[in-house]
């Protein structure tokens, strides 16, 4: 009897210990089974976020603020294609391809049912836009009566997006409902340089920060023309398509046409602003990288001079040249508002190299790469020139304090060099 309890307890024992090991070989193989999906699931995902850069734009300069917050982003664009991505998270699909896809509604909501106008351009009205995310855009409604359609819009967007750079006004987003094409860009809250250089109302731009607005623009255009893949020539650079940040840098906006030439190489109509127009380009109908110099040059001039290109700008700077010694001389079509405040050598300077990108034999004019360099050196010498003159100051400070007063120098004086050193203030010094 006591044996036969025995063997019974034992193989209760021995099932127990089987069911355990079968229940827990059974656990191990639902997880297994259900981990696979999931595997599938998230590479899928991934794929949906990272960005495919048919073009190499990878090598580009992603901005901070190109990747700007969004407002309930439902795809982003890839190859053309869109992708759905609503159940990622906000951060998953800002820091992807950048290019979102915004509602229409918020949209809506956003220009107080479009009523926040700010510019209208040729392809139709821009409006500011303030996202509930507390970001604030720019909106550019794109005029109903085009005949693009979606798949042309969707390509558009694309090239578009693929353009990255601190000195480009990017584009973050688009919108493709009820019928309207919107594209939206980061906000430019000082505004075009046409209205720094022409409004009365607003203070006059100094010499310092115009030559920087040159390079910020000229670094602009270098990436368009050697660091896009396929390069882009702009096709319509004028003061009214440099647009200004908070801290007044300049950014190059309104690839309106350079989008056209993206899409299809036979533009046959003339394309650009009367002013700024290659005049190699209008008697060949052939645009090229050295057409965009050209414009370029133009707008140098325009920064020199203060003068509207449609108001013969070219002419007035043919006249002076012709009294110019090839490097020096050009001060005399001086902006009258710069009152005189600018280092001599810089603007002949400047102004040498604006007359050798508007030279009539495209050839002749330098490449964007060039400019950047030599308005670079400008840049450099005026820094370098600021800073002996700040430590020969600092020292005869020293030693006027070490002759008069050789026990009581003040602690902050010090102090108060090194902020000058870092002010921004003293950008506009002559
Ligand atoms: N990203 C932006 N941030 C702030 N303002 C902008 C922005 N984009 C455009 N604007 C404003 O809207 C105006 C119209 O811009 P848009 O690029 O449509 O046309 P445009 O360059 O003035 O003229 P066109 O279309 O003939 O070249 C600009 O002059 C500018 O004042």
């Amino acid at each position: 009897m006591e044996k036969e309890s025995h063997g019974l307890i034992i193989g209760i024992s021995i099932g127990v210990v089987i069911g355990v090991l079968l229940a827990i070989l059974a656990f191990f193989c639902f997880r297994y089974h259900r981990r696979r999906p999931q595997i599938g699931n998230s590479s899928s995902r991934r794929a949906a976020t990272i960005p495919i850069r048919a073009n190499g734009a990878d090598t580009c300069t992603v901005l901070s603020d190109s990747s700007i917050g969004t407002e309930s982003p439902k795809s982003t664009i890839q190859n053309g294609m869109s992708v759905w991505l609503g159940g990622l998270r906000k951060a998953n699909v800002v820091s992807a391809s950048g290019i979102l896809e915004y509602s229409y509604k918020d949209l809506q909501r956003a220009t107080y049912n479009f009523t926040t106008l700010i510019g209208q351009g040729a392809y139709g009205p821009v409006y500011k836009a303030q996202m509930s995310t507390g970001e604030t855009v720019a909106v550019k409604v794109l005029a109903t009566d085009s005949k693009q359609g979606e798949k042309e819009f969707q390509t558009e967007v694309m090239l578009l997006g693929r353009l990255h750079h601190r000195n480009l006004v990017n584009l973050v987003g688009y919108c493709a409902e009820k019928g309207q094409h919107m594209l939206i860009y980061v906000y430019m809250s000082r505004g075009s340089l046409a209205c720094h250089l022409y409004d009365e109302k607003l203070e006059p731009l100094c010499w310092d920060l115009r030559v920087q607005i040159a390079l910020d623009v000229a670094r602009g255009l270098e990436y368009l023309h050697d660091g896009a893949v396929p390069p882009v020539v702009h096709r319509d650079i004028k003061s009214s398509n440099i647009l200004l940040d908070q801290s007044m840098r300049a950014r190059v906006a309104d690839f309106g046409l350079s989008r056209e030439e993206m899409v299809s190489k036979h533009v046959s109509n003339i394309r650009g602003t009367f002013g700024y127009l290659d005049p190699e380009y209008i008697s060949t109908r052939s645009f090229t990288k050295k057409s965009d110099v050209y414009s370029f040059g133009v707008l140098l001039f325009e920064l020199i001079a203060g003068r509207n290109p449609l108001q013969g700008l070219i002419e007035y700077v043919e006249l002076a040249a012709m009294t110019t010694d090839g490097r020096g001389g050009w001060e005399e079509i001086a902006d009258s508002r710069l009152d005189a405040k600018y280092d001599l050598q810089e603007l002949n300077d400047v102004a040498a190299l604006a007359y050798k990108c508007v030279n009539r034999a495209p050839k002749k004019r330098p490449s964007m790469r060039d400019i950047v360099q030599v308005l670079s050196r400008i840049l450099k010498s005026r820094h370098d020139r600021k800073r002996h003159k700040r430590s020969s100051s600092a020292t005869a400070e020293e030693f006027t304090i070490n002759v008069e007063q050789p026990d009581h120098r003040s602690p902050n004086s010090g102090h108060r060099r090194g902020e000058s050193i870092d002010s921004t203030a003293d950008s506009c010094e002559v």
